[in-house]
């Protein structure tokens, strides 16, 4: 079998059908500036968190057209001429990618990654940036909307048997953590990234025991740190709990705390109250209780509705799957191409609005008022248009309704995108991963309350410049037939 972590034909056919052609025409190393942008804020959200830029720049750094590739390549297209795959062999990025850092708050249409090299270089990574950074960010955003429901709680990324396959299992449980989670039970994802890890036990060790009784106090004597009963095999209140109980109080005798009970079916407001109010009676206050079974942030939400007694969620199935939004639809958009030695800006036009790009290498800013250090809005400018960045006067206006329109002043211009590579060398160090995590909790703190509600969140504003905007102009009329 064929080398399983080389990524670097981790592309669509397509990608490597036109470089070849770019070859043959003798075109490779004209310049070309690619931007990646999403349309539409996934579940009905009024923000994404960003993620995935870790794996891209792994997958950046790693690209190499090895023999075993090459001899693929050979034995599957006989089109691809041999002098081609030689000059493949040598293929590294030389580029330069910009990107927005992990952990950002993220809108539609503003440029999260941009990258500007040979085409022949810009068009391979298309497939694998998009793959990396819409997964990512997707589960980014479901989990932070489960956070935003449970702000105290602890949570508990349970997916990996439910996610789809090995590598969104781990990145989806990173993703996780960057947006507040608090532990996953991959331990592999432990290990790789440093994100804490947390279990309980399954039923199986329950069924695996002549009792429940016994299993438990089994578990106990095994484990006496960790002490998590999952309760509800037999009977949760009948059996579950007074067992967890007993065993608790045997715990005590011995000096030793129980940290909690798992319920993981039935009815879980009814079940934890009247479950907290037993270990309450037991003189166990300290005893928490988890919860899991198919949750989201509706079903946490409506169970907090309900005033459960839940300290503790595992979330795994609607996590770590996107359950109601499967795919972030992010892309990656020519906006200029290199002619005569010049970048010229290109657009695609559609009869559906929302689909025309907006041409131009640009650069997004995110304004922040100075008076009370909140976002404003992200202004899109094309690239060396400064003047957002020297606190100009701003006029924001509504590009349907250029009638409606804001001034702004006194504000800080933040640009998001990073250098990430420059000349194909990474000039920007990886945070860590706790690091990420502490930023993206203070990116909360910028935005109002109203943009990030779970329920029809109030639209925060992204503006192109008036220049990006006439450019953006000036090319549909020059292209409509
Ligand atoms: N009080 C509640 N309010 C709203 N939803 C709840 C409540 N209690 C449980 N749920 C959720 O209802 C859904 C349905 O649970 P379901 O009836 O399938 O579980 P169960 O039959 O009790 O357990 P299982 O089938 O997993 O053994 C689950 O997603 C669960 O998290
Ligand atoms: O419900 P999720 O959010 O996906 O969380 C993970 C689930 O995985 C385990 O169940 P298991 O796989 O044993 O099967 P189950 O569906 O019968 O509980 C655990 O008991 C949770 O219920
Ligand atoms: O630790 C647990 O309780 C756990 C882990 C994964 C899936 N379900 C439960």
């Amino acid at each position: 079998m064929a080398t399983y972590d080389n990524l670097t034909l981790h592309t669509d056919k397509y990608q490597i059908n036109m470089m070849y052609a770019h070859w043959i025409h003798g075109t490779t190393d004209n310049k070309a500036v690619f931007e990646v942008f999403f349309r539409k804020l996934p579940f009905g959200n009024g923000y994404a968190v960003f993620a995935g830029l870790q794996r891209i720049v792994e997958y950046v750094r790693s690209l190499s057209f090895n023999e075993e590739v090459i001899e693929y390549l050979r034995e599957q297209e006989e089109d691809y001429a041999p002098a081609f795959l030689e000059k493949l062999q040598s293929f590294r990025f030389t580029g330069n990618l910009c990107s927005v850092e992990e952990g950002t708050i993220v809108f539609p249409n503003e440029p999260l990654i941009r990258v500007e090299a040979s085409v022949f270089e810009a068009q391979l990574l298309e497939t694998a940036i998009l793959n990396f950074m819409n997964f990512q960010t997707l589960i980014a955003t479901k989990a932070s909307r489960i956070r935003q429901v449970a702000p105290k709680d602890i949570l508990m990324e349970f997916g990996t048997r439910r996610a789809q396959e090995a590598d969104a299992a781990i990145w989806g449980a990173r993703a996780a953590y960057i947006a507040g989670f608090d532990s996953t039970s991959n331990m592999r994802a432990g290990m790789l990234f440093g994100i804490p890890t947390k279990g309980t036990h399954a039923h199986a060790w329950v069924q695996d025991h002549d009792s429940e009784e016994e299993a438990f106090f089994r578990y106990a004597a095994a484990l006496p740190n960790q002490v998590t009963l999952l309760v509800d095999t037999y009977d949760t209140l009948k059996s579950g709990v007074p067992h967890a109980i007993k065993v608790a109080k045997a715990m005590e005798a011995q000096g030793k705390r129980m940290s909690g009970i798992r319920l993981d079916s039935g009815d879980l407001a009814y079940l934890s109250k009247t479950a907290r109010a037993m270990l309450d009676e037991a003189g166990l206050p300290y005893v928490k209780i988890v919860a899991s079974n198919d949750l989201d942030e509706n079903i946490i939400f409506n169970l907090k509705a309900q005033d459960c007694q839940i300290d503790s969620w595992g979330v795994g199935t609607q996590l770590i799957t996107a359950a109601d939004q499967p795919a972030l639809g992010g892309v990656y958009k020519l906006v200029a191409r290199e002619k005569d030695g010049e970048y010229v800006p290109v657009i695609k036009i559609s009869g559906n609005p929302e689909k025309v790009t907006t041409p131009g290498l640009k650069e997004v800013y995110r304004l922040m008022n100075r008076r009370n250090g909140m976002a404003e809005a992200d202004y899109i400018v094309l690239s060396g248009d400064t003047e957002a960045l020297e606190g100009r006067k701003l006029k924001l206006f509504d590009k349907l309704h250029p009638y409606l329109y804001k001034y702004v002043e006194d504000y800080e211009a933040v640009p998001l995108l990073k250098p990430i590579f420059i000349g194909g060398e990474q000039v920007y160090e990886l945070p860590e991963l706790d690091q990420i995590r502490a930023y993206h909790a203070k990116q909360l703190k910028m935005f109002w309350p109203e943009y990030l509600r779970k329920l029809n969140p109030a639209a925060y504003l992204v503006d192109l410049s008036p220049q990006a905007w006439q450019l953006k102009m000036d090319l549909i009329h020059a292209n409509k037939m």
